[in-house]
């Protein structure tokens, strides 16, 4: 065999990386916060090191880019981009949404198609990584324009995905109706109802119980976990939310029902303070019902106030925060205000919420903190257990789903502490993710192989 008695040079992997992935900046990002927490698991192993893991693990097996073009209502010809990475599929079939958003680039699906191969590893369930979706904005579209893009988006992907290959589901902009209208593009495509091969179906034609609230009801659960450990409690603590979608919508809700008092949430213009608490019933008809702005919410709200800015920028005391919006929305000046308002614990509702600085200050300050691939695994593991219910053709209760979920958000989070400790690292729980949903892959990887 190759190499013998290596050393490892994380540098050198990182360089040649940035080289290959030049303006990549949010890839980029995933990939230096792996490397400088993987290693210690890397030098270790001389296989892994024989057999250059890190630099196969780093390289997608596919990425697919692909015109979308589509018909608008005034008769308009437009066009779109497109994207599927399959970034790893050594544990099973390629998994993760697909985003619909203005600033979706290769950079922003390889980042996290990057980051969903070691979630996805380390809820215990057979999933590989994956992650798509396209720089459409489905802002102020019409329901038949969003249908003739989700056609046309689903007229080329259909090639690259299927129930034992690639199951795509949703992440930003692409909840219950987009993934009805890519279902219904796939079966005409494909003349077959292989209903596991998308997940967040809606529960007419295949989608589970519990879908729609576990990515926020998971994280909740995980920084639950978190804070025991530590003696703290959700019970009478105040939180902040970012966003006002899918993954914070229910983690208000879970937080709520375990005696949090949730003041403020946000939309990509501002936010809205509610020190009475947040009205879940009452946001949820105003972003999932209407699809309107956080605005609406003050308006019917007398004491909420709606302000403009990030929700980061708040200044009142709090204990926990749950960021839920998009990528790098925390960064050190931010995290340093975060710090001064008390927060305690930190647990990552949206993926890559905090930048590199940001995470480094606030572990340095002692704050609690739960990365993204460990806090918001809750969503893509309910899929797997979708796709379960699918190929048994069976449906199981919401308490059924939701005690699977609750388990395994408890057993991650022993993973990735136990990881931490093993590894000198107590209580650094980025490190406990990294190396524990790596060395799954890995060994997945070595086993297979040189593919
Ligand atoms: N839906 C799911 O099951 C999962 C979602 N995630 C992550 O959670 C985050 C939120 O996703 P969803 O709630 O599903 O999407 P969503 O489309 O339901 O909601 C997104 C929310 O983020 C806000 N937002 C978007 N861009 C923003 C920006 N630039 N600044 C401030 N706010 C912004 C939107 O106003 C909206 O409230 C994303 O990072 C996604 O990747 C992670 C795991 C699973
Ligand atoms: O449920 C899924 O497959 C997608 C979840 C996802 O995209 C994520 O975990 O970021």
């Amino acid at each position: 065999m190759g190499k013998t008695n290596t050393t490892l040079d994380t540098q050198a992997i990182y360089d040649r990386v940035a080289k290959l992935n030049a303006n990549e900046p949010e890839f980029l990002q995933a990939v230096k916060e792996f490397l400088d927490t993987v290693y210690p698991a890397v030098e270790e192993n001389e296989a892994y090191k024989q057999l250059n893991i890190l630099e196969r693990i780093l390289e997608p097996e596919q990425l697919v880019q692909f015109r979308v073009p589509w018909v608008d209502d005034a008769g308009n010809v437009q066009v779109n981009r497109g994207f599927r990475v399959h970034f790893n599929s050594a544990i099973g079939p390629y998994k993760g949404g697909l985003r619909f958003h203005p600033t979706v680039t290769a950079s922003v699906v390889k980042f996290l198609g990057f980051e969903q191969v070691f979630k996805n590893s380390l809820t215990g369930l057979p999933i590989g990584g994956g992650k798509g979706g396209s720089n459409f904005d489905p802002k102020g579209k019409s329901d038949m324009e969003v249908m003739r893009f989700c056609q046309s988006f689903m007229t080329e992907l259909y090639r690259h995905i299927g129930e034992n290959t690639d199951v795509p589901a949703g992440d930003i902009n692409v909840g219950g109706r987009e993934i009805g209208f890519l279902f219904g593009q796939y079966k005409r495509l494909k003349h077959s109802n292989d209903a596991g091969v998308l997940t967040g179906k809606g529960l007419t034609y295949g989608g589970s119980l519990a879908r729609t609230e576990a990515t926020g009801y998971g994280l909740v659960y995980l920084t639950d976990e978190m804070l025991k450990a530590k003696g703290l409690t959700f019970k009478d603590t105040t939180v902040v939310v970012s966003g006002s979608g899918n993954v914070a919508i229910y983690a208000i809700q879970k937080a709520q029902q375990l005696g949090a008092k949730v003041v403020a949430c946000s939309d990509s213009t501002g936010y809205i303070y509610d020190a009475e608490g947040i009205d879940v019933a009452l946001l949820q008809e105003v972003k999932e019902v209407k699809r309107a702005r956080l605005t609406e919410y003050a308006a019917a709200r007398p004491n909420a106030v709606y302000k403009e800015g990030s929700v980061w920028e708040i200044d009142i005391e709090y204990t926990v925060a749950l960021p839920s919006a998009t990528q790098n929305e925390i960064d050190l000046e931010l995290a340093k205000k975060l710090v001064a308002n008390g927060v305690k614990a930190v647990a990552e509702g949206a993926n890559m919420p905090t930048t590199l600085d940001g995470v480094a200050y606030l572990q340095a300050q002692g704050v609690l903190f739960a990365p993204a691939k460990a806090a918001n695994a809750g969503g893509v593991a309910t899929s797997a257990l979708e796709m379960s219910q699918n190929s048994q053709r069976l449906s199981w209760t919401f308490e059924e789903v939701d005690a699977k979920l609750k388990e395994i958000m408890q057993d991650i989070y022993k993973n990735i502490s136990d990881t931490a400790k093993q590894y000198g690292k107590e209580d650094d729980f980025v490190t406990g993710a990294n190396i524990a949903g790596f060395k799954k892959v890995a060994d997945a990887m070595i086993s297979q192989g040189i593919v």
